[in-house]
């Protein structure tokens, strides 16, 4: 059964060109979706749109099974969580208390969060090696520290479908590694995850489907064989790059073909 069904999806800011057109795509459970193209393409938009924050322009969404625009946002956090681009919350709620606002959607109006919110949340941040920052204020950690605890907070959401903007933009080599393998685990026991990135190297090691942004208003949902290679992903991003097997590690990468070598200019 699909989780979340896009059909004909187009998008327009009000007096501006389409974003993107007659967008199509489905997510079962336990699929994996990572969306691909050039900064300003729409990737963000997009996704907002699958939260119901934009309405499109035509063409519709289904979210387990109902049409997005007949559900509550409280009923959409239940099935969909999302960790945007722009977490940089000026909070002053300690790293604990703005995890516990995840699960919201759960409690009933003036209910307060009980023990089971509360292990929920000491879970993940034990899972993280992160407990020490419970009580700091949110607005007061590192940059990576902060989208850590954005995609924590999706987490605790519980959903069924994650919705993430770039979650690895900030993060170092050791914990990219930590959430990728983390992505595939949860996927393989259920959650859909749909994802932004500008690295192609991510979706390789992710597996799963690509939606590729293309400089014409369309976006391009298919197998990573059809869509990763080295002419679609120089088009999309107009650079020469190299896309390359690399059989010690049973995948392919992708580089921007440059070389050490000193421009003649
Ligand atoms: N609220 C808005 N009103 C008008 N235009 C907007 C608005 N938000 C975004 N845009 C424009 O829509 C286009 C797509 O923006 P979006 O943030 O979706 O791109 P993106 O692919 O996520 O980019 P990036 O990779 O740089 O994060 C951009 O040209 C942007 O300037």
């Amino acid at each position: 059964m699909n989780l979340l069904s896009v059909n004909q999806l187009s998008f327009a800011y009000p007096g501006q060109v389409p974003i993107f057109k007659r967008v199509s795509f489905n997510i079962r459970a336990g699929e994996i979706l990572t969306l691909l193209g050039p900064n300003g393409v729409g990737k963000s938009t997009l996704l907002r749109c699958l939260l119901g924050l934009v309405p499109p322009a035509s063409g519709n969404i289904t979210l387990a099974s109902t049409p997005l625009d007949r559900l509550s946002r409280r009923e959409i956090a239940h099935h969909l969580a999302y960790v945007p681009q722009d977490y940089h919350a000026a909070s002053t709620l300690s790293v604990q208390d703005y995890l516990l606002t995840a699960r919201a959607a759960y409690l009933r109006p003036f209910q307060t969060p009980g023990p089971t919110e509360i292990a929920l949340v000491q879970h993940y941040l034990q899972r993280f090696r992160l407990a020490d920052l419970a009580t700091i204020p949110f607005a007061s950690l590192s940059g990576g520290q902060q989208q850590l605890i954005a995609i924590i907070h999706g987490l605790v959401q519980q959903p069924r479908v994650l919705v993430l903007d770039e979650p690895m933009a900030a993060l170092d080599l050791g914990r990219q590694a930590e959430l990728i393998t983390l992505f595939k685990k949860i996927a393989a026991k259920g959650m859909a995850i749909i994802l932004t990135t500008h690295l192609p190297d991510h979706a390789f090691m992710l597996g799963g489907q690509v939606g590729l942004f293309t400089n014409d208003q369309q976006v391009v949902v298919g197998s990573q064989d059809a869509l990763l290679t080295q002419e679609k992903l120089t088009a999309v991003y107009q650079t020469p790059l190299s896309v390359v097997y690399l059989p010690q590690l049973g995948r392919y990468t992708c580089q921007l073909a440059l070389s050490t070598n000193k421009s003649t200019d």
